[in-house]
């Protein structure tokens, strides 16, 4: 099986990665069911990279409908160490305006029917949440965005994730405002949740296709304004993809966060409680712990 050590999942309007090279595609289950689609990986810039499209190619699963526990143990089982989402969020504030690229450094859950971890049947773990997003990883994307000197990126920011399909209502969007929520999407959780339960770093560029529903002066949002502002977006996000590869260490050491080391404290059961099974079945993640 090739491997890979970083990954990127691609969302709404980014289904293949353009400027791979050396292109294997690979099919793979896991103990969660299978992916959203098969995974391809190859060289961006002479650096192995396995992709990943959490809608599936074609948009064939709504934000509920993703195999998110199988897409981040797919990634997991091919080495991959940072995890790059690249997602189209509606705006909440006026100075983040379509077009422009957000890096997240905070999430507010409003999701209602995901599976949040992978934890279950006699292992219990609680991980640090605090900092959803890695910030290494975040800021090594930050750098590789100010790079394109025409586009506006913004450093930080809340993004609520809803549980969609149905786009928000404007008492929503108005209460996400004066809450101090900055982007609203419908992906990025579970999906850090369960990169951080993996132990990978996982950062996401955030495309703003639109300005949600709460602006007196702009259209509401529709699916065919998120497509038009998408298709430019999403050009600057795969340069800045082939900007990151650069970029990021090939040893993890060389980083400054802890998600590595993420479980280390984490892991509630008595090792002696754990069923053998059970040890088996996520040994994946955890055997370096048992
Ligand atoms: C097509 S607009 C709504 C859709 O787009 C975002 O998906 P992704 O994060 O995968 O780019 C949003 O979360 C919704 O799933
Ligand atoms: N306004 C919005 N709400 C939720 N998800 C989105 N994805 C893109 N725009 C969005």
């Amino acid at each position: 099986m090739p491997q890979a050590t970083i990954g990127v999942i691609g969302g709404s309007g980014l289904y293949r990665m353009e400027h791979m090279t050396e292109v294997e595609e690979v099919k793979i289950s896991t103990p969660f069911g299978d992916p959203s689609d098969v995974i391809t990986i190859g060289k961006v810039n002479g650096v192995s990279m396995a992709f990943l499209p959490r809608h599936g190619r074609g948009h064939r699963l709504n934000p509920t409908e993703i195999p998110v526990r199988a897409n981040i143990w797919a990634l997991k089982s091919l080495g991959v160490e940072y995890v790059i989402s690249v997602s189209a969020v509606g705006s909440l504030r006026e100075d983040y305006a379509p077009r422009d690229l957000v890096i997240p450094d905070q999430l507010f859950d409003r999701t209602k029917s995901r599976v949040n971890s992978f934890f279950e049947g006699g292992l219990v773990v609680h991980a640090t949440f605090a900092e959803p997003f890695c910030p290494h990883l975040s800021k090594l994307l930050l750098e590789s965005a100010r790079e394109l000197k025409d586009v506006t990126v913004h450093a930080g920011g809340t993004y609520v994730c809803m549980e969609g399909p149905l786009f928000s209502t404007k008492a929503e969007s108005n209460t996400y405002r004066k809450l101090g929520m900055d982007i609203i999407g419908m992906t990025a959780l579970p999906e850090a949740k369960l990169a951080r339960e993996a132990e990978l770093c996982y950062a996401t560029v955030a495309c703003v296709t639109d300005y949600d529903c709460w602006h007196e002066a702009e259209e509401s949002v529709t699916v065919e304004m998120v497509v038009q502002n998408l298709a430019a977006n999403v050009k600057n996000a795969q340069r800045i993809l082939q900007n990151v590869a650069q970029r990021i260490p090939a040893d993890r050491a060389q980083a400054t966060c802890g998600c590595s080391e993420a479980l280390a404290t984490a892991i509630m059961t008595d090792r002696s409680a754990i069923p053998a099974e059970v040890k088996e079945k996520y040994s994946l993640l955890v055997k370096k712990y048992l």
